[in-house]
């Protein structure tokens, strides 16, 4: 399955991973995320792709979380990625330039905005305030059940995670977001 792939690239490349969930777009969440993209040739195709089944979200974080993110993604466009970046997440699983497995915030201010889109529960400036300099500070473990990266003595997170519905394989997407202190955070939404 490309979830657990690409969940095992996050983990090789040093991310924190501060939240992730399972989720399942309806058409309106789908264009109200690509709004920005309305009126090109793939808006349709690429609201369709993301609302054809479960996806994968993270907030991940480290230096440079959002550079990093989008070279281990590797290019938007599919045969670039192939040819150029073979290794990449878009290069390994990518199927079109629509359906390429994976997004990933593309500043600090889209990744602020698409953390809360996601997960509105997560507190961005409550979390540079109060756990950021732990993390930096290298006070974390990973809980591997949860899947979490957390801090020493925070062993109940108040985090959860949601099953998906169990449903087929598919190809996926995974959205980065934000920087801002310099840990930055990444969302990573990805069908599975
Ligand atoms: N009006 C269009 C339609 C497609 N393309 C280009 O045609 C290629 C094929 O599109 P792609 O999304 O990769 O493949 P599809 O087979 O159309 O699959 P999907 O439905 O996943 O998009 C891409 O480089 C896309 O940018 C284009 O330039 N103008
Ligand atoms: N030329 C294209 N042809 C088909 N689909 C595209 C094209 N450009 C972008 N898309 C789709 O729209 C998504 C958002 O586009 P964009 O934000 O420009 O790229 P990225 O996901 O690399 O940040 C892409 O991941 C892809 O699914």
């Amino acid at each position: 399955m490309n979830n657990k792939a690409i969940h095992q690239k996050i983990l090789d490349n040093n991310f924190i991973i501060l939240m992730h969930k399972y989720l399942k777009w309806g058409q309106e969440e789908s264009r109200a995320f690509y709004a920005e993209h309305s009126g090109r040739f793939f808006y349709q195709r690429v609201v369709e792709f993301m609302t054809s089944g479960p996806m994968r979200a993270y907030v991940l974080a480290r230096e440079d979380a959002i550079q990093r993110w989008r070279y281990v993604m590797g290019p938007t466009k599919v045969f670039r990625a192939r040819y150029s970046a073979p290794e990449s997440i878009r290069g390994t699983y990518g199927l079109t330039d629509t359906r390429n497995t994976t997004h990933g915030s593309d500043s600090p201010e889209s990744a602020a905005k698409e953390i809360s889109f996601f997960f509105p529960e997560f507190k961005q400036q409550q979390w540079i305030n109060k756990e950021e300099m732990s993390y930096r500070q290298g006070l974390y473990f990973y809980h591997s059940e949860k899947q979490l990266h957390l801090l020493r003595g925070h062993q109940q997170q108040p985090m959860q995670t949601q099953e998906s519905s169990p449903q087929a394989a598919f190809e996926g997407t995974d959205c980065t977001l934000d920087s801002r202190a310099q840990i930055e955070r990444v969302v990573t939404t990805g069908q599975l």
